[in-house]
């Protein structure tokens, strides 16, 4: 099947850079968010990064304005109207999705996939509310999108072939290295990232070292680019607190418990870098 315009719903984090690689990649974009200041925040988002290539070399301003001349706003899920995949990219949060998808079923055309980039929800469960579950899917982001190659694509119990091939492929045209995956909790990646995330927030909480020295033992010892802490602040801790309560849901095992700092921190409202403050304090 072919791709030209694509819709992406949510204009935070994950959707402003979903939006970007695929005008990048030549596509037409109708970039959806409720309110046109969280579309505008996006746009400048993406501004931002094409400003960097053009800094760099990367890119020539005609390239960059062609880009963004490529992505339309858009404050109404009606937008969907005409779109060839909707990639869904709002927060996390079964019932605001089951809602979008419901909404997105009656107003996309037939031929049209509708794709989540849900860190850690069942597809099953939301191709379900459609009448149309073989062509749900999830296309699942890594962060920052524009930096990470890689596309966890995760079919649905009813996931069509066709589907599937399509979405592995689209991820290719964006750059991406994409891997099949079933429909788990948390997939493959959030199964094994998110808990090590949890044991180093419970690290902190139970006084095993400050949260500096939790991350500087992953930096140094590990090499990883972020420290655990770091990471979980940059992915958002209201996700985190998601992604641990599925996998903790879904899998029925007690190792999967959300911390309770996690839990109290999220319910402070420290959401990590998009909110200024998380395990460390944002400008
Ligand atoms: C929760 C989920 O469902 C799944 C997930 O996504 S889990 C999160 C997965 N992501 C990670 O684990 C990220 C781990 N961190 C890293 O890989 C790196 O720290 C990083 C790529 C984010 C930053 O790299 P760094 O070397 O520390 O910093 P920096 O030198 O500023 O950036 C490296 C490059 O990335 C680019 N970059 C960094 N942040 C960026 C962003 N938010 N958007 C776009 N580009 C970005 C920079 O421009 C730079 O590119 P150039 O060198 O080509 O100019
Ligand atoms: N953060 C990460 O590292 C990763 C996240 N993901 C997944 O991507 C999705 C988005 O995460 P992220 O970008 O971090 O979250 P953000 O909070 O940065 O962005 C979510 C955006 O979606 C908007 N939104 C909420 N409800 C709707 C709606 N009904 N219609 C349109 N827009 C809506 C939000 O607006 P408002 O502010 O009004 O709520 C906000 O602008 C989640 O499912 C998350 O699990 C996947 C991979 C990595």
């Amino acid at each position: 099947m072919s791709i030209e315009k694509i819709m992406v719903i949510g204009a935070g984090q994950m959707g402003s850079g979903i939006a970007q690689v695929c005008a990048t990649a030549g596509y037409t974009v109708v970039l959806n968010d409720q309110k046109q200041e969280f579309f505008d925040r996006g746009l400048a988002n993406i501004t931002k990064n094409l400003s960097r290539d053009v800094e760099k070399g990367r890119k020539t301003e005609d390239e960059k304005a062609t880009i963004l001349a490529r992505i339309q706003p858009s404050l109404t899920i009606e937008d969907a109207s005409d779109v060839d995949i909707v990639i869904e990219a709002a927060v996390e949060n079964m019932e605001i999705k089951q809602s979008i998808f419901k909404q997105l079923d009656t107003i996309a055309p037939a031929h049209a996939i509708l794709a989540t980039n849900t860190s850690s929800l069942p597809i099953t469960e939301l191709a379900a509310v459609t009448n149309r579950p073989e062509k749900v899917i999830g296309m699942h982001f890594m962060n920052p999108v524009p930096v990470m190659k890689l596309v966890e694509v995760i079919r649905g119990l009813a996931t069509a072939d066709e589907v599937y091939e399509t979405v592995r492929d689209l991820s290719e045209k964006l750059g991406k290295t994409s891997v099949e995956v079933n429909d788990f909790p948390g997939f493959v990646a959030n199964r094994i990232l998110l808990p090590m995330i949890n044991e180093a927030i419970y690290a902190v909480y139970e006084g095993v070292a400050s949260v500096e020295d939790v991350d500087t033992v992953m930096k140094l010892g590990m090499n990883h680019p972020m420290g655990p802490l770091t990471l979980a602040d940059f992915i958002g801790l209201d996700t985190c607190l998601s992604i641990m309560e599925i996998l903790h849901e879904g899998l029925g095992d007690s190792k999967y418990r959300p911390c309770p700092l996690l839990r109290k921190y999220v319910a402070a409202g420290w959401y990590g870098k998009k909110s200024g403050r998380g395990f460390y304090v944002y400008e």
